[in-house]
């Protein structure tokens, strides 16, 4: 039987980094994907400061700048499309980059196959539908998968599985795990849309906030525009997106997608078993109204591929996996809740709306909420040991490079580079994990 370290069942943008970041730590990894080629179709569309350093730390950092464009924020407004309230991004985040970025998802999987191509280490399987995964007691994980272009079945073992098979995801079933539902559930229909005249509008995301025509707006890179309807009944498309148009007639748009779709909130009740891993939406659901889904789906890549990385190497036991759930699934409860807080404020009654409008007047708010939106910024992919822990760590820009992460106050404070330590001072926390995170730490005031 066919034997590699890690299986990773789904080829997308989580699936996909998780086999970079095994690959580029020396773990050799096979990606099985139930589509024979790459998915054409647009989905997600942004990604923050945190997501692009990541994907800079795989050496993609110039490739995202020429495929994405950086976004000025997000406003929630009415249905006459004034502001209610705004959040502003910075084009350079603490994490020394645009902290949001609009893309079309092809685009990034197209970049992310490229890079693993370059990997020795990396087999992608495409046309391979995964219908089982068993772990007996001892010995390794069984993944069992149906070739699509003949029927033919096969086994293969491996170390590690990580399911990063999405919503539907057959490992979550195998795992046995069930969904602790956020109370959220919409149907909203989704449009993508190419213009050949620009359309003159507000270049972020705009969040209409009505009950009855809640809906999403956004230029995705030049030319390419979504639309989002909240569908409670039959959605007339052109008249919708007309408010957004200006002059430009909407018969000569071209469409490239229309789908419905069922927005939810909810994580899945565990997330591990033994080797067998969930990530990305097969860990959690989200509504869209924060651009967060594929950036959670890469964060759980980042937390977990460097841990899976040392225990397979055997310098760490077993037990530093299980903080990747520790720390992910909390996180991810977060973002999802305020990701529904945002749908609530937009289609909820007059109350929210009204809160929403006051709030924003007041000092220093949309700052808080921010960071509460995007914890990412207090909690970075690491972990002390031994009772060590390390304070938020952002990432300071005046070291180059943007690769540089600040940990305040802390007597756990490291500078380190993904190699080698550089300076290391303090007690607590393992300088070999934050190594092996790819992180650079260096004490420093937060600011
Ligand atoms: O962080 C931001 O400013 C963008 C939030 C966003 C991105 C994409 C879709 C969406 O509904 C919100």
């Amino acid at each position: 039987m066919e034997h590699v370290p890690v299986v990773i069942v789904g080829a997308g943008p989580t699936g996909l980094t998780a086999a970079l970041m095994l690959a580029e730590r020396g773990v050799a990894c096979l990606l099985l994907d139930r589509f024979p080629e790459p998915y054409p179709l647009p989905r997600a569309v942004h990604l923050d400061d945190e997501v692009f350093r990541i994907l800079a730390g795989l050496g993609l950092a110039g490739d995202l700048r020429r495929i994405s464009r950086p976004a000025p924020g997000m406003r929630l407004v009415d249905r006459r499309l004034r502001v209610l309230a705004e959040f502003t991004r910075d084009p350079v985040g603490p994490h020394g980059f645009p902290q949001a970025n609009m893309f079309d998802q092809p685009d990034l999987e197209r970049l992310l196959r490229a890079r693993l191509r370059s990997l020795p280490r990396v087999t992608i399987r495409g046309g391979s539908l995964v219908y089982g995964v068993e772990q007996p007691p001892s010995g390794p994980v069984r993944v069992r998968y149906r070739s699509v272009e003949d029927g033919t079945e096969h086994t293969v073992s491996a170390d590690a599985v990580l399911g990063c098979d999405g919503a539907n995801s057959v490992v979550r079933d195998a795992l046995g795990a069930g969904w602790e539902d956020l109370g959220f559930e919409q149907t909203w229909l989704v449009v993508d849309a190419v213009s050949a005249e620009p359309l003159d509008t507000y270049d972020g995301v705009q969040q209409v906030c009505d009950p009855v025509r809640a809906a999403t707006f956004m230029m995705v890179t030049p030319g390419r525009y979504r639309w989002e309807f909240l569908a409670r009944e039959p959605i007339d498309v052109p008249e919708r997106i007309r408010p957004w148009l200006g002059a430009v007639d909407p018969a000569s748009l071209t469409m490239l997608r229309q789908a419905e779709y069922t927005f939810r909130g909810a994580v899945a009740d565990r997330w591990q078993d033994r080797r067998v891993f969930l990530l990305g939406d097969a860990a959690h659901l989200t509504p869209p109204f924060i651009g967060q889904g594929m950036c959670a789906g890469i964060r759980d890549a980042a937390n977990l591929s460097w841990k899976l990385a040392m225990v397979l190497a055997g310098s760490a036991d077993d037990r530093l996996l299980a903080t990747y759930e520790r720390e992910r699934r909390p996180y991810a409860k977060t973002m999802i809740r305020m990701a529904i807080l945002i749908g609530r404020v937009m289609t909820g009654g007059a109350l929210p709306r009204l809160l929403v409008r006051a709030a924003a007047r007041l000092p220093g708010v949309e700052r808080r909420a921010t960071t509460i939106v995007w914890p990412a910024f207090g909690r970075g992919p690491l972990v002390g040991r031994g009772g060590g822990r390390l304070c938020p760590a952002t990432l300071d820009p005046r070291l180059g490079d943007g690769f540089a992460l600040v940990a305040s106050g802390t007597p756990d404070a490291l500078l380190v580079r993904p190699d080698r330590i550089v300076a290391a001072a303090g007690r607590g926390v393992d300088p070999r994990m934050l190594a092996a995170a790819g992180v650079f730490v260096r004490p420093l005031r937060y600011n």
